[in-house]
């Protein structure tokens, strides 16, 4: 295939899939809503999930603590991806299936929304994380796509991009959470 074959061929896949998030959005306004609510009553959102997902856990919190687009107050968002010294320290004494349920174990309340990002949804450490957020008794949201994979039956709310390609799933991921970002700006 030459290269413009197969950049063609990514972008009318990437078409497709968006095409396809149409059922999906009534799910998407749910969780913006639920959101609006957990920072309504003082809550943060906590974000996680590995490589690409880690980069989007990141970007989602910084939208939300600095601006999307508009003048507001900041917000309270923490990806848990970012401190190596506790990665580093929790994955080396614990286990890397721990990373992100004892960052949720200690700064999570029931107040909070907790997002867990993975294209399969069987991420362990992921899906430990979520857990972890569910028996503290906060908000669960699942990134993720193909079949939801364990996040689909663990979540309060599972948003599922229609393909089990990861890198367009992550395209989705994307564009979901910068519409969760428009909607919580909303007024
Ligand atoms: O960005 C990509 C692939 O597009 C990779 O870094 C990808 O995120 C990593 O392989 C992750 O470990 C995949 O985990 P998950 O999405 O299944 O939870
Ligand atoms: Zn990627």
């Amino acid at each position: 295939m030459s290269a413009v074959d197969l950049l063609k061929h990514a972008v009318a896949e990437h078409q497709a899939v968006i095409a396809a998030l149409e059922p999906l959005l009534p799910k998407v306004a749910a969780v913006a809503e639920a959101m609006r609510t957990c920072l309504a009553n003082g809550g943060k959102i906590l974000l996680f999930g590995n490589g690409g997902s880690a980069a989007d856990s990141q970007h989602i919190a910084a939208e939300i603590v600095g601006r999307y687009k508009k003048e507001r107050r900041g917000l309270p968002a923490i990806a848990l991806t970012t401190d190596t010294s506790i990665l580093t320290s929790v994955g080396n004494d614990y286990g890397f299936d721990f990373i992100f349920s004892r960052q949720v174990e200690a700064l999570c309340t029931p107040a909070d929304l907790v997002v867990g990002f993975s294209t399969s949804g069987n991420s362990r450490n992921v899906v430990l994380g979520i857990e972890k957020a569910r028996e503290i008794g906060a908000v669960t949201v699942g990134m993720t796509g193909g079949n939801g994979g364990k996040l689909a039956a663990l979540c309060d709310h599972t948003l599922i991009m229609p393909t089990s390609d990861t890198p367009r799933i992550q395209e989705a991921h994307i564009l979901v959470g910068h519409s969760l970002c428009d909607l919580i700006e909303a007024d």
